[in-house]
């Protein structure tokens, strides 16, 4: 029997409440065994931890992580890796792989080398069609036999709205969510900022703000004609997070997820014309950052999920219009939320903390992301305090695509641990 004594720590676990304020947290063989105070030790591997915030393991429901196809930006070990040091547990990747993820085999394919290399848990997402290309439903029955936890065609629309209205149906009778990335590629063309004040100074080609919304909108609709359920990923204008608002008010299945850059950042950054500004949705007008934190507190955001992009530096070290869109977002996620969330009283601590354990977890439907006696020690250990320095050169994702070098924020996780075992510690 393997056993770990968490000591002096301050229990924070969201839909335990105030039951779990107790400090202490006994791991027997991988799954949490005891809460309480005063804990007998007896054989237990003792770890102080005092002052420290315990979390449930967060979760991050959207993270590519590259491979099959391009290792050289990322791979599952370096991308779990990532992951553990930014204090996640969990994530799910998402499909847009080379080849991209649409059948039951190449599911299996990612689960084995999960298993191998992950350092934490990985659920893959599959497509919504083949090859996310929008003209046929990909294999959804026998992925999700294999695994899968979601389906999703991002980095890509489903422009057709019949395919769309089709994979809704589909996705009821398997209760798998769809994470829709809400893009209207005409209404995008070849825009790679968000259209304003920046945009023209610059001379960068626009993307609407009703390039997401409309999309937005429309999945809305079609998730309430079916009745199914659909997640929109990467939520960034202010008419986006209206659209959910009223939808939720009515009782549509919608829930939403928001990136750290979007709720910290404003297109203002593209004047550096650096592109590491540039993702998909583009950074947003600074009155759509306030409605976006306007819906984290009103909880019409449910999630915070990252969208870790990885692209390679040489990739990245090119004209504006052609680097590709993305950013990592692992490392830097913890101190953002707190920083930019936490510490400006937009979020409490346990809410910050439910967008990222119970609220992800319960999205896509996985036995996650509480503290509960007998559910799997993943676990997160927070330095909420801690005033630290992004050093782009430390990241250990393979890319280092972030915007966000040189920022000092408060906030990271010192400890996580996956089913009872450190798999990452601040102070190796
Ligand atoms: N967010 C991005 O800018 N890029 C993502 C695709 C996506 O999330 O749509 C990628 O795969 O690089
Ligand atoms: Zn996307
Ligand atoms: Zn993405």
């Amino acid at each position: 029997m393997s056993k770990l004594l968490l000591k002096g720590g301050k229990i924070i676990d969201p839909i335990q409440g105030s039951k779990a304020k107790a400090g202490e947290i006994l791991i027997v063989d991988g799954k949490i065994a005891k809460l309480g105070e005063n804990l007998a030790a007896e054989d237990a591997q003792v770890i102080d931890i005092e002052g420290k915030v315990v979390s449930p393991g967060l979760i991050d429901i959207h993270v590519h992580l590259r491979e099959p196809g391009f290792e050289h930006k990322e791979t599952i070990e370096t991308g779990t890796k990532s992951a553990a040091k930014g204090g996640f547990t969990s994530v799910a990747c998402m499909p847009n792989t080379d080849p991209v993820i649409d059948n039951q085999t190449l599911v299996e394919g990612l689960l084995s080398i999960a298993k191998r290399d992950g350092v934490v848990n990985v659920y893959p997402i599959g497509a919504i069609t083949k090859g996310s290309q929008g003209k046929e439903l990909a294999e959804i029955a026998n992925m999700k036999e294999a695994g899968i936890v979601a389906i999703s065609d991002d980095g890509h629309p489903v422009m057709n709205a019949e395919m769309m209205r089709l994979a809704l149906d589909y996705s009821k009778d398997f209760d798998l969510t769809i994470v829709s990335h809400c893009e209207d590629k005409n209404l995008a063309g070849d825009g790679v900022v968000n259209q304003g004040y920046y945009s023209t100074i610059t001379g960068l080609n626009p993307i609407s703000s009703s390039s997401e919304s409309v999309m937005v909108g429309r999945e809305i609709l079609l998730a309430e004609e079916a009745g199914a359920k659909v997640h929109i990923a990467h939520i960034s204008t202010k008419e986006s997070v209206d659209l959910v608002r009223q939808a939720k008010k009515r009782g549509v299945k919608v829930t939403c997820e928001v990136t750290p850059h979007h709720f910290t950042l404003t297109d203002e950054l593209i004047t550096s014309f650096d592109t590491n500004t540039k993702m998909n949705p583009p950074l947003r007008s600074a009155e759509d950052v306030a409605a976006i934190k306007e819906g984290l507190k009103d909880g019409t955001i449910d999630v915070i999920a990252t969208d870790h992009a990885p692209h390679a530096e040489e990739e990245k070290d090119v004209e504006y219009n052609y680097a590709p869109f993305g950013i990592v977002g692992l490392e830097t996620a913890v101190g953002l939320v707190i920083t930019e969330l936490v510490e400006s009283g937009i979020l409490t601590l346990e809410e910050a903390i439910a967008k990222l354990t119970i609220n992800p977890a319960q999205v896509i439907g996985i036995d996650k992301g509480t503290l509960e006696v007998g559910k799997d020690a993943d676990i997160t250990i927070i330095d909420v305090d801690d005033k630290w320095e992004v050093k782009t050169e430390e990241l250990v994702s393979k890319s280092k695509n972030t915007p966000f070098g040189g920022y000092e924020l408060q906030g990271r996780a010192v400890m996580t641990i996956v089913g009872g075992k450190i798999v990452y510690s601040s102070d190796e």
